[in-house]
């Protein structure tokens, strides 16, 4: 919370590098994930503040001020609570990770056990990395800057971080001195500054934590944001899917092979709008990924010997709504459904975050059909 009023770009925080919390491990071969090797080194920081081990990097008043417990859905929910998102990957994701939290506390158990930690102080420590870490630099670096972790998400955020490097880490320093004092020598950090339009008195500060999908802030920071412009329904996972719906849909066998005609609309993405990248085609609150339109647009062109130009916006949104209708078919509840269970009340918080997490994929997938019934009816 900003006390007093904040000047746009005024520094709220400077962290220097030698305080942050990262991921020193850059070994691939290493035995354990990145969550796990951090989680151990959290524990064991932990272990050692709590012994009144000497703290120049001021650590310990970090560790001291983390969160007893983070409520995150892949350690702490029942499998029912979990599976009520309704979404595959995300529940597959989630028994991923808590598989390789298993494995940390399998293959630590001695080191643990001599720092008297038990499995609810890895789950603490898993919880407390996940929705913590962000990724520095390249090849990114799980890091946590004390401080700035207290930041809380929004994708409005009246705040921001960057990195600021030393100017001895600056080329050309040897030459100024050449000819004038260079400014008193500062360290690499991070800093948390107010963004273009200040920070007034008693507004909470807060930042971005990333373009991220509902599944990532569900999953990894226990919230489901209310309106996310990146969160995405994948319709297709890639061109063959969507030739394959296609053709079912349609009740169409064409004389040219699948692979060719998904290399055709491949061609014409990349040579006419510089795309590359056709997998994960889906749907955003506000509409269609342009890359799902423009490949909707070439193969329903290519079908009726067509420039896709010359096609009717129609002719795309039926289709791709025929595929929203189909996903929407497929959850095990109907939206009605979703919305009587809620306004109900009297289900438990782990269930009502899962819950809001499908209701926000449904409304996606419906407000398409709706925009393709409005067209329909012009
Ligand atoms: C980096 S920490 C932020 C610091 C947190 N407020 C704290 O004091 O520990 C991330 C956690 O903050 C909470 N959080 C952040 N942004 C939020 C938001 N927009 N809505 C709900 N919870 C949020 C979630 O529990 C998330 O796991």
């Amino acid at each position: 919370m900003a006390l007093e009023t904040v000047a746009p770009g005024e520094v709220l925080l400077s962290v220097p590098l030698h305080s942050v919390f990262s991921d020193t491990e850059t070994d691939e071969t290493s035995r354990l994930s990145w969550s796990g090797r951090m989680a151990m080194r959290l524990l064991e920081l932990r272990h050692r503040c709590n012994r009144g081990a000497t703290d120049e990097r001021c650590l310990c008043s970090w560790v001291d001020s983390l969160p007893q417990h983070v409520h995150l859905p892949f350690l702490y929910f029942s499998i029912a609570d979990l599976e009520a998102c309704q979404d595959a990957e995300v529940i597959s994701e989630a028994a991923a990770i808590s598989d390789s939290v298993e494995a940390t506390f399998e293959s630590e158990r001695e080191t643990l056990e001599q720092m008297s930690c038990s499995w609810e102080d890895v789950r603490w420590a898993m919880s407390v990395l996940h929705s913590r870490c962000f990724l520095v630099g390249s090849p990114p670096v799980r890091t946590i800057v004390p401080g700035v972790d207290m930041a809380n998400h929004s994708f409005e955020p009246n705040a921001a971080v960057r990195l600021v490097h030393s100017p001895e880490a600056v080329q050309g320093r040897d030459a100024v001195e050449e000819v004038c004092a260079p400014p008193p020598p500062e360290p690499s950090r991070f800093e948390l500054f107010a963004g273009d339009d200040g920070i007034s008195a008693g507004s909470e500060v807060t930042i971005s934590y990333g373009p991220w999908p509902n599944g990532v802030f569900y999953l990894f920071f226990g919230f489901v944001p209310r309106q996310n412009p990146w969160d995405v329904v994948v319709l297709f996972t890639n061109l063959q899917d969507m030739v394959a719906f296609h053709d079912t849909s349609q009740g169409i066998s064409s004389d040219v092979p699948s692979e060719e005609r998904v290399e055709s609309i491949a061609a014409a993405l990349r040579i006419q709008h510089g795309i590359t990248d056709s997998t994960r085609l889906g749907i955003a609150p506000q509409g269609y990924d342009e890359r799902l339109s423009l490949a909707a647009q070439a193969l329903l062109g290519s079908q009726q010997k067509l420039d896709s130009s010359a096609l009717s916006p129609n002719t795309y949104t039926r289709f791709l709504a025929l595929r929203c209708k189909e996903l929407l078919a497929q959850f095990p509840t109907s939206f009605a459904d979703d919305l009587d269970l809620r306004d109900r009340g009297g289900i438990g918080n782990d269930m009502l975050m899962s819950l809001q997490y499908r209701l926000r994929k449904k409304a996606t997938l419906l407000a398409a059909i709706d925009v393709d019934k409005q067209q329909d009816s012009y």
